[in-house]
């Protein structure tokens, strides 16, 4: 079990986890969910031990990660699935992680053939594609047959076999009674693997609770309406007759209108009222993705141009984004040097150089929690698999004031091997 406690991480001026908690139970995937920058490494790594929390706490069986006995046999870690020696050999790479845990070396053959590659194992990782790279990061993380695992976004660039391959070794390991943490900011693909959610949004709870609760407290539905394509007069008169009913409107990309705010019945008496002839009327379920972006939406450090010209992912009333500040591009890595694991599995995240840190988008005000009653803030307890959307507290909550962030300090060197982190506070964090 994985347990955080009013987790908060701060770098200089930036907040990029606040005031976390939350359970991870064994015997289930529960995926970790959040838009771009939301804080989902930084969490990982806090539970590795590789970040030092700013405030809060986060243990692994009850200790913290350092304070774990043997942890390589006790946890297991994704995190970068590129930071390995490219001049090793597979099984090579795998022997040295071993040896540094007191594994022994068969188990190196055995993970290779849970991930596929004992045909390759001899070969030097670095012509490794994408997504052999990605199979031999998760051999690392198995290597202790640890019974907690965590995975930073593990089907990154990999083909559907492999995520299909991925997903399911996922609920094996889960169904073995493990630990299993899986972060992806893919809603559609947490969807079929996890059977538990928890998201956050800028560093900060949005949800806790089951995926079938997520879908069912999130989809909403509407109706789809369509007037004869050659009268566009009809559908304006719809439109009018719609919202003067109190019903929202929104046109689809077939020429449809998304109507959401009025049943059915109601819509064809409204139509028939308008004089207005119906080609289509048929009830519909937003679907999970759907729901997702909407539930996280004020939370999105990270938007194209077009995005926000075209209104996606705009919550309905919200101030119109024209004039916010362009978004910093996402947080690039060009030439960081991979940093070799500190523990079987552990793989040090690559630095972020200093100045490249992201902007700090516009707080989207009130606009956190978008997707109407369903969204508004409960209170709850943390943990306990209940709904918990959480509002940030007034006077506490440091992204209610937009400060640009400032720059960071320069990052630390990286882990000592055979240490995860070492950090003590966060200027010593091991990226
Ligand atoms: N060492 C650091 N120094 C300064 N800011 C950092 C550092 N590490 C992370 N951040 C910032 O903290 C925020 C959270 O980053 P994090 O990488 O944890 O997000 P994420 O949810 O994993 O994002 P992604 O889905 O893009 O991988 C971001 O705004 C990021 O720029």
């Amino acid at each position: 079990m994985i347990e955080a406690y009013g987790l908060t991480k701060r770098y200089g001026a930036k907040t990029a986890v606040y005031n976390l908690s939350f359970q991870v139970r064994p015997g289930a995937v529960t995926g970790f969910l959040g838009p771009n920058g939301s804080g989902k490494s930084t969490t990982m790594r806090m539970i590795l031990g590789l970040d030092a929390p700013t405030s809060g706490q986060v243990t692994v069986g009850g200790h913290a990660f350092r304070g774990l006995p043997n942890a390589p046999r006790q946890v297991g870690a994704l995190l970068d699935a590129k930071a390995v020696h490219g001049g090793r050999s597979a099984r090579n790479h795998l022997l040295s992680l071993a040896q540094l845990s007191g594994i022994p070396a068969r188990r190196v053959d055995e993970v290779l053939g849970v991930v596929g590659l004992q045909e390759v194992g001899k070969k030097r990782s670095k012509g490794f594609s994408l997504g052999m790279g990605q199979r031999l990061g998760i051999a690392a993380a198995l290597l202790g047959d640890p019974q907690v695992l965590l995975f930073d976004e593990p089907v990154n660039g990999l083909d559907p076999e492999g995520i299909l391959w991925v997903r399911n070794l996922m609920k094996r390991l889960a169904s073995e009674g493990r630990t299993v943490f899986v972060s992806s900011h893919l809603m559609s693909e947490m969807a079929q693997t996890a059977e538990h959610l928890i998201v956050i949004g800028r560093g900060q709870l949005m949800a806790d609770m089951s995926v079938t609760e997520f879908i069912a407290r999130n989809s909403v539905g509407f109706a789809r309406v369509r007037t004869p394509d050659s009268e566009p007069e009809q559908r304006d008169k719809l439109v009018a007759a719609l919202h003067e009913a109190g019903g929202q409107t929104q046109p689809e990309e077939d020429g449809a209108l998304r109507v959401t705010g009025l049943e059915l019945p109601r819509i064809s008496d409204l139509a028939h009222s308008a004089d207005v002839r119906l080609w289509e009327l048929s009830p519909h379920q937003a679907s999970l993705e759907e729901a997702y972006m909407r539930l996280t939406q004020g939370s999105v450090d990270y938007r194209s141009t077009a995005d926000m010209r075209t209104g996606l992912q705009q919550p309905a009333g919200a101030p119109a984004m024209a004039g916010a500040p362009a978004m910093a591009g996402a947080p690039a890595v060009p030439g960081a040097a991979p940093q070799q694991a500190a523990v079987p599995g552990i793989a040090a995240a690559p630095q972020m150089p200093p100045g490249q840190q992201a902007a700090h988008a516009p707080a989207h005000g009130a606009a956190a929690y978008p997707g109407g009653p369903q969204d508004a803030p409960q209170p709850g307890v943390p943990g306990g698999g209940t709904l918990q959307m959480r509002a940030p507290q007034p006077g506490t909550n440091p992204y209610a004031a937009d400060a640009p962030a400032a720059p960071t300090a320069p990052p630390a060197g990286p882990a000592a091997p055979g240490m995860p982190g070492g950090a003590t506070n966060e200027g010593e964090d091991a990226r």
